[in-house]
């Protein structure tokens, strides 16, 4: 058995559904740089696979590509949503907008990524609707307000542009963003990274509360050991462009088998 094959455990007994989320085969380099190395990735209906690993180890190039926004150099993606279940990195650029603008939601690092700064944080939410046909100027708001209110964002403070709102707002107006059109997927990107601990906590408890209550599936990219052992069911451990370990969160945490994964677990101790 190669150590690949032994260090990737086998998926959870109650997962009995076929992944909403199957990638294979990922491959992506920047010159000379490989971003990643045949990654391949499976998540399924419901559940949050986080994935961690140091800087540079191909985390955020690896949800882009999940978000259709970056293509590979090699290797298929399918999501499980409408019978026909095309490679979506064959599919043409119509189809991948649509894709990201009704079934995909993303939360970047940095809000400047996802929001316009200036607008109002309702008019930010707004927006996304609009994409997806909207039209009644009712329904935008009354279902913006619906998006920020699920993701605790202080309603009076709506009208107010994200410029000026504190960083934990900010998250919340992206998170509102991209839960607006209950996608199927909602991606994080380092959601909670450069927030003050406490705030750090309440977004995360606000993510939390939106799976149980929605269900919704997420993939959550973080350095942060902590922030994935909070929000993930399983764990994928990435170093240069590769995945070295996955399983359980707390099979892995508690019994890391890869070196790397190791020296993760214990300076975080
Ligand atoms: N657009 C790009 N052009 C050139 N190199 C890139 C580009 N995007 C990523 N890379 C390189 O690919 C590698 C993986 O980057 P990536 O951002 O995916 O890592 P990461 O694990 O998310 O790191 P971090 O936590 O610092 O964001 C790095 O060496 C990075 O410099």
């Amino acid at each position: 058995m190669s150590v690949d094959m032994k260090l990737e455990r086998s998926a959870p007994q109650f997962i009995t559904h076929e992944p909403l989320l199957h990638m294979t085969n990922i491959s992506k380099r920047y010159g000379d740089v490989v971003a990643l190395d045949q990654v391949g990735a499976k998540v399924y209906p419901g559940e949050v696979l986080g994935i961690v690993g140091e800087s540079g180890s191909g985390k955020s190039t690896l949800l882009r590509m999940m978000n259709v926004q970056e293509l590979p150099d090699k290797g298929t993606y399918h999501l499980d949503i409408e019978t026909e279940k095309p490679n979506l990195f064959d599919v043409d650029r119509y189809a991948r907008l649509q894709l990201q603008s009704r079934h995909i939601g993303i939360v970047y690092q940095n809000p400047h990524q996802g929001l316009l700064m200036k607008h109002t944080s309702s008019g930010n939410v707004a927006e996304r609707l609009l994409i997806a046909g909207e039209r009644s100027f009712a329904n935008l708001r009354a279902k913006a307000s619906d998006a920020l209110d699920a993701s605790e964002f202080p309603l009076e403070r709506m009208d107010a542009p994200p410029i000026e709102l504190s960083g934990g707002m900010q998250q919340r107006v992206q998170l509102a963003k991209a839960i607006a059109l209950e996608p199927a997927l909602l991606l994080l990107d380092e959601p909670t990274t450069g927030l003050d601990v406490s705030v750090q906590a309440l977004v995360l408890d606000t993510l939390k509360r939106l799976q149980q209550d929605r269900k919704i599936t997420m993939v959550i990219v973080s350095h942060d050991l902590g922030v994935i052992r909070t929000m993930a069911d399983r764990v994928m451990v990435m170093r240069r462009g590769q995945v070295v370990e996955q399983g359980l969160v707390d099979q892995v945490f508690q019994d890391p088998q890869h070196a790397y994964t190791q020296q993760l677990v214990h300076a975080k101790l």
